[in-house]
């Protein structure tokens, strides 16, 4: 069955005086999901979570939990939570009393607190004998699980995470996502995330949300995003891709500068198709690019000249200058690496299934 809405967002739209940072954002958030949200720096994200939790009002629209209207809702009156990039511990009390410290306040009793501290630091997969440990001798990783333990004494509704992991390094970072995507599917909640970083997003989410000028520019799950992007701004904010501008022509097929289609007809059956004249863009992933021998052939073809090979750990990067100056980038995995040189003619060739096809406005 399908997930219901748990949080719906109804035309939120928030000015600062003159300036609209948010216009008319809807959004359904639905029970258990783990939702992301990105974009770039200035594109909305901190302005929308902070009405979600209630630390700001919008100046227009509706916020929806469940059955009620929250948007005039204080925060301290809502069932959700925040964790932020910058923790709010107590740092010289003890990981138990920062844990506790959301029952103390609810007025729960000291033998239930313990018990319940104890359950959430093995869920939280921290030593029992941490309780007694003050904060200011944890690691980074150490103090990020006790806020997430924290915020889950709370018991909320939703979690909210405002670029938790951002301040940490990358391979903690890198362990940190995948306990809490395990953490999430562990205690079932609601996870709204916010952060700049699509690998994060990726990693993470059920589904993903795009933000751009304080709009809502696709929502989908990592795969959608990343394979049938709505617009260039999302292809290339999910990573490397090569993007050509084409045209419909009188045959059904596409014509477009520097690149040679060698299909037609099919093309319709998997909506790589325009109207005679009628513009857009090809997208294809750098991963689904071959290097192909001079007598090779694709459903699409580009000539050029290799230009530089870039070492990516596992995998090789190429840049191909094509005829008409533009650049296409072209990955590998290290064992199928191009086995010629520097200033190479290439002929690069993909096929219609790993094509998508852009529409804009
Ligand atoms: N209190 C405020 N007064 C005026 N303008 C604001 C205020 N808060 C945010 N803005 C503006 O609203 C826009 C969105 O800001 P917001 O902080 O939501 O972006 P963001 O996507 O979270 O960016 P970042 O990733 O850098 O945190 C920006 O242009 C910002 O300058």
């Amino acid at each position: 069955m399908a997930a219901e809405p748990v949080l719906r967002l109804k035309n939120i739209v928030k000015k600062f005086g003159a300036f609209v940072a948010l216009h008319g954002i809807n959004l359904d958030i639905l029970d258990g999901e783990f939702l992301t949200i990105v974009g770039p720096s200035g594109s909305g994200k901190t302005t929308l979570i902070r009405l979600l939790v209630g630390m700001d009002s919008p100046s227009e629209g509706e916020i929806w939990l469940n059955e009620s209207r929250i948007d005039k809702v204080p925060a301290n009156k809502r069932p959700t939570c925040m964790v932020f990039q910058s923790l709010a511990l107590f740092p010289h009390r003890t990981v138990g009393q920062n844990i506790e410290f959301p029952l103390k306040i609810q007025g729960v009793g000291a033998e239930e607190r313990a018990a319940r501290a104890r359950e959430l630091l093995e869920l939280l997969r921290l030593p029992p004998h941490y309780h007694d440990k003050r904060i200011a001798e944890c690691s980074g990783g150490e103090k990020q699980r006790v806020a997430l333990a924290r915020a889950l004494a709370f018991d909320p509704e939703i979690l909210f995470f405002d670029e938790p992991l951002s301040a940490l390094d990358y391979r903690l970072r890198k362990t940190l996502e995948k306990e809490l995507k395990d953490l999430h599917a562990r205690t079932g909640k609601t996870f709204v995330y916010i952060t700049h970083s699509l690998e994060e997003a990726m990693v993470m989410s059920d589904r993903i949300a795009i933000m751009r000028e304080g709009k809502l520019e696709q929502l989908a799950d990592a795969d959608g995003i990343y394979t049938r992007p709505v617009s260039r701004f999302v292809a290339e904010f999910m990573g490397e891709v090569n993007l050509f501008d084409v045209e419909g022509t009188a045959q059904g097929g596409l014509h477009g500068r520097g690149v040679e289609v060698h299909v037609n007809g099919q093309m319709e059956d998997i909506g790589i198709s325009l109207a005679q004249g009628e513009r857009g863009t090809l997208m294809v992933r750098p991963e689904f690019v071959r290097i192909l021998e001079s007598s090779g052939t694709s459903d699409f073809i580009v000539r050029g000249i290799l230009r530089a090979e870039y070492a990516l750990g596992s995998r090789i990067q190429y840049e191909v200058e094509a005829a008409d100056g533009s650049r296409l980038s072209v990955e590998k995995l290290r064992e199928d690496r191009y086995r010629g040189a520097i200033g190479d003619e290439v002929v690069l060739g993909w096929d219609l299934d790993s094509t998508h096809l852009i529409r804009e406005d």
